[in-house]
């Protein structure tokens, strides 16, 4: 289902701008923002989308240290201009205007014992801030929000958004691709398959018992133990890189890989045109607003206007039905406590 599925992304990108470029001797190409460039998701990302050539100008903003990133990146023999931001003399202002797409790794990460939930009270407000920045000088861009706690974190930019009249929910969008990476390499691991054509759906949301891979949708005949050992393996996957990394940070390299491949699919659909493109990702949705869940994560199709058609999760189990329903009231939570936050600020 998914194009990184069936032929590596950057294999896809390189073939469509090699295409462009046959055809019209010049390559469309975006700027693109990361926000939180210098941290432990924010570097291997931007070099990641240094080599991506649908990228013309790499904009590279954090609090500290984006010079010396961007220097160092700047010399890599690929096309796209990196310019690197910190928030003197407008920085942050600089960092996304023009920008296509603005992606934000920016805020602290868990340390073991921590839930993503116990992140908010640092990141709403940073994310705030980079929000503020983004509606305020680059309205019509696609947002990628990787900061965590992402069921709070979405609600937040889009309630931002909504204050400056530049709202349009086809354009906000959760990054959980993290969970659809690792479902695909957890289930390899069991079949004994290339991860690479294992297409697990994941729905629901970015934390824990949220998090809901519909693994009966897969026709690979596991066991109830099996099943029930996989999901709590998802689940909790950023647990296992939380309590490995032993108090120095959660995933970073993963989730570089992760937001690159969800980055390039924005921007095949946004640059080149391309169709069909279908990602998982935590949007506003109506597929349980009737519930009171405004937001939730499923397979989504995209266009050069952002979200193009949202898909119901089609037939699932009744262990995943049970998942679901032990995942609405923390997704209701989550999201309110989001809504609040921004409806509170003065
Ligand atoms: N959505 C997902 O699947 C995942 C989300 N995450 C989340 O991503 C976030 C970042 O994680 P790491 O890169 O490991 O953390 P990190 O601490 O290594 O890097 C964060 C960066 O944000 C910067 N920053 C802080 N305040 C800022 C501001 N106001 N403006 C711009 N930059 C600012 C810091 O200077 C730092 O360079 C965390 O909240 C983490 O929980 C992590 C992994 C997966
Ligand atoms: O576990 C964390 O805190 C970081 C994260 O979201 C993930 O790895 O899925």
């Amino acid at each position: 289902m998914y194009g990184f599925n069936k032929v590596p992304v950057f294999k896809v990108a390189a073939k469509a701008a090699k295409r462009s470029f046959s055809s019209t001797a010049a390559i469309n190409t975006a700027k693109v923002a990361v926000l939180g460039a210098a941290g432990g998701i924010g570097q291997p990302l931007s070099l990641l989308l240094k080599h991506n050539e649908l990228i013309s100008n790499l904009s590279l903003f954090d609090i500290v240290n984006t010079p010396g990133v961007a220097a160092d990146l700047s010399h890599i023999s690929t096309h796209s201009k990196v310019t690197g931001y910190l928030p003197d003399n407008d920085g942050l202002q600089h960092a996304v205007s023009d920008a296509s797409i603005i992606v934000i790794p920016a805020g602290v990460p868990r340390k073991p014992g921590m839930t993503r939930d116990d992140l908010f009270n640092t990141n709403a407000g940073i994310v705030k801030e980079l929000a503020t920045a983004a509606a305020k000088y680059a309205p019509k861009a696609f947002l990628a929000v990787i900061s965590n706690p992402v069921n709070s974190t979405v609600p937040i930019v889009s309630e931002i958004f909504k204050k400056y009249g530049a709202y349009d929910p086809k354009r906000i969008f959760g990054v959980t691709t993290l969970d659809i990476v690792r479902a695909a390499r957890f289930v390899s691991e069991i079949r004994g398959t290339n991860p690479k054509h294992e297409k697990v759906t994941v729905v629901g949301g970015h934390s824990g018992v949220t998090i809901i891979p519909l693994l009966s949708q897969l026709n690979a005949n596991f066991t109830d133990e099996e099943t029930k050992a996989l999901t709590h393996r998802i689940q909790f996957g950023g647990d296992e890189v939380v309590k490995a990394k032993a108090g120095t940070g959660s995933a970073t390299l993963s989730m570089a890989y992760a937001a690159a491949k969800f980055t390039d699919s924005l921007l095949r659909a946004l640059v080149i045109g391309e169709t069909g493109i279908i990602e998982p990702t935590y949007v506003k949705s109506n597929l349980f607003a009737s519930k009171g869940i405004e937001y939730f994560a499923s397979n989504v199709e995209i266009n050069s206007d952002g979200v193009k058609q949202i898909f119901p999760l089609g037939r699932i189990s009744s262990y995943e039905e049970q998942l679901v329903e032990a995942a609405l009231p923390d997704l209701k939570m989550s999201i309110e406590k989001g809504i609040k936050f921004v409806k509170e600020i003065k």
